[in-house]
């Protein structure tokens, strides 16, 4: 695991350290006070991002917000996806989506009662479900199609033959929604900002490949994430029973009176609230952040940073640093219970959406897909481990790909306690 390594080199050598990868110079940031020199004081100047081959082939030539250049391009895009695509009216609109398909998810789950389910599947599915209704609405056939092919993609395998029927798929998704007009969905969206009837001479420039990586981070960067930190939660509370245990009273608590889980009260769960924080601590499922670089020459303390440098985040070993965190190596969400650290990059030793221009701007999309299906799974269900295995011997080792993945499956018996 690179995030590993690093932390292990970082031990040895300090917070700050440069590596040449080849020919490429990289600087590898892991503590608090130089994440904030990075992507705070100098934000300006670190904020671009590498041309890297992966996201060149996957995203039309970084043409997506991602791993788009600094620039009027990328400032373009952004504003499109923060004030459009993922706006507080936008994320409403999505509520009874999110809500339908949760309740597949449990419904799908009571009917393994006593069997064993396996977990990872089935959260994937269902954030996948989630994303594919909001960005293509209803009307895709391609779902399962363009899901694989992700998959794949993740894989490294096949890339330019990927590459070409993920292609075909979206141009086929952008057609259909030319000739049909139903709910407003994030296509519907985006189509707009082709032919917009304002002012603005790069709106009215989307093309369609631009579309299509828009497209394709939207639906990356909501699905992979959030089942991510719903199957890291769920893996930590079954190795933590207690921790399970006063999870589901307060969520037992808040709905039974209702006798069932919806959006509208999850703000009262603030246990819960704390679990989803204190897991990306341990398990941010972007490890390192998303590359950046540097765009001219600057000084961080005393060294010389050369422009065009890489920079990456250890976010992971910043999370268990004992010098930022009391008994760093446990989960204890209760140390987010009354604290001021959020989300929203301004905490340092607590990044897992970044910061600074570059921050995800994804997070109130993320979270109720998030918080729901843990609320519903510990509302409906008590869960054993099969083959007799002991809560304590759950395998969490990691598997590095878009997104840090649990290496096995999530599997477990479900046992129903609401139906
Ligand atoms: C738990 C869920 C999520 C996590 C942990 C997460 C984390 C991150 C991180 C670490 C970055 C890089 C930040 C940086 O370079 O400083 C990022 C960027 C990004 N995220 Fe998220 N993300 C999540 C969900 C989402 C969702 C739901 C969306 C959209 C639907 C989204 C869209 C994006 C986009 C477009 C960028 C690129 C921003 C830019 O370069 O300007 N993310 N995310």
């Amino acid at each position: 695991m690179p995030h590993h390594c690093l932390k292990t080199s970082a031990d040895f050598y300090g917070p700050l350290m440069y590596l040449k990868l080849g020919e490429v110079p990289y600087i590898v940031v892991t503590s608090p006070e130089l994440a904030k020199e990075v992507m705070k004081t100098q934000d300006l100047n670190f904020c671009d991002r590498p041309n890297l081959l992966l996201p060149t082939i996957f995203t039309y030539n970084a043409t997506d917000i991602a791993f788009s250049p600094y620039g009027d391009y990328w400032r373009q895009l952004r504003k499109i996806c923060i004030v459009e695509l993922l706006s507080l009216k936008r994320f409403q609109s999505f509520q009874s989506i999110r809500e339908e398909e949760v309740s597949k998810l449990v419904k799908s789950i009571s009917t393994c009662e006593g069997s064993i389910v396996n977990l990872t599947e089935n959260i994937f599915s269902m954030t996948y479900g989630i994303t594919a209704r909001a960005v293509f609405g209803k009307r895709t056939k391609h779902e399962l199609v363009f899901k694989t092919a992700l998959e794949e993609y993740r894989a490294k395998t096949r890339l330019e033959k990927l590459r070409r029927e993920t292609d075909r798929i979206l141009q086929d998704i952008i057609n259909d929604h030319r000739s049909s007009h139903e709910d407003e969905d994030l296509v519907d969206v985006l189509l707009k900002f082709q032919h917009g009837d304002n002012n603005d001479p790069l709106q009215n420039h989307l093309t369609d490949d631009n579309i299509k990586a828009v497209i394709q981070d939207l639906f990356t960067a909501g699905s992979e994430t959030s089942s991510g930190i719903v199957l890291w939660a769920m893996s930590e509370m079954v190795k933590n029973p207690m921790v399970m245990k006063e999870a589901q009273a307060e969520v037992r608590r808040v709905f039974d009176r209702k006798g069932y889980v919806d959006e509208t009260g999850l703000h009262h769960l603030i246990y819960l609230k704390s679990i989803i924080k204190e897991t990306p601590r341990l398990h941010p499922v972007v490890p390192l952040l998303v590359p950046r670089e540097s765009r001219e020459k600057s000084r961080i303390n005393e060294y010389e940073i050369p422009p065009k440098t890489r920079v990456a985040v250890n976010v992971w070993a910043i999370g268990r640093d004992p010098i930022y965190w009391d008994e760093a190596e446990s989960f204890k969400p209760e140390r987010f219970v009354n604290s001021p650290i959020d989300f929203k990059g301004t905490h340092f030793k607590y990044i897992p959406f970044g910061a600074g221009r570059r921050m995800c701007p994804g997070i109130s999309f993320a979270l109720p897909n998030v918080e729901l299906p843990l609320a519903m799974l510990l509302y409906h269900f008590d869960r054993k481990l099969h083959n007799g295995l002991k809560n304590e011997e759950l395998d969490m080792s990691e598997s590095f790909g878009f997104s840090l993945r649990r290496k096995s499956d999530l599997c477990l018996i479900p046992i129903t306690r609401r139906p």
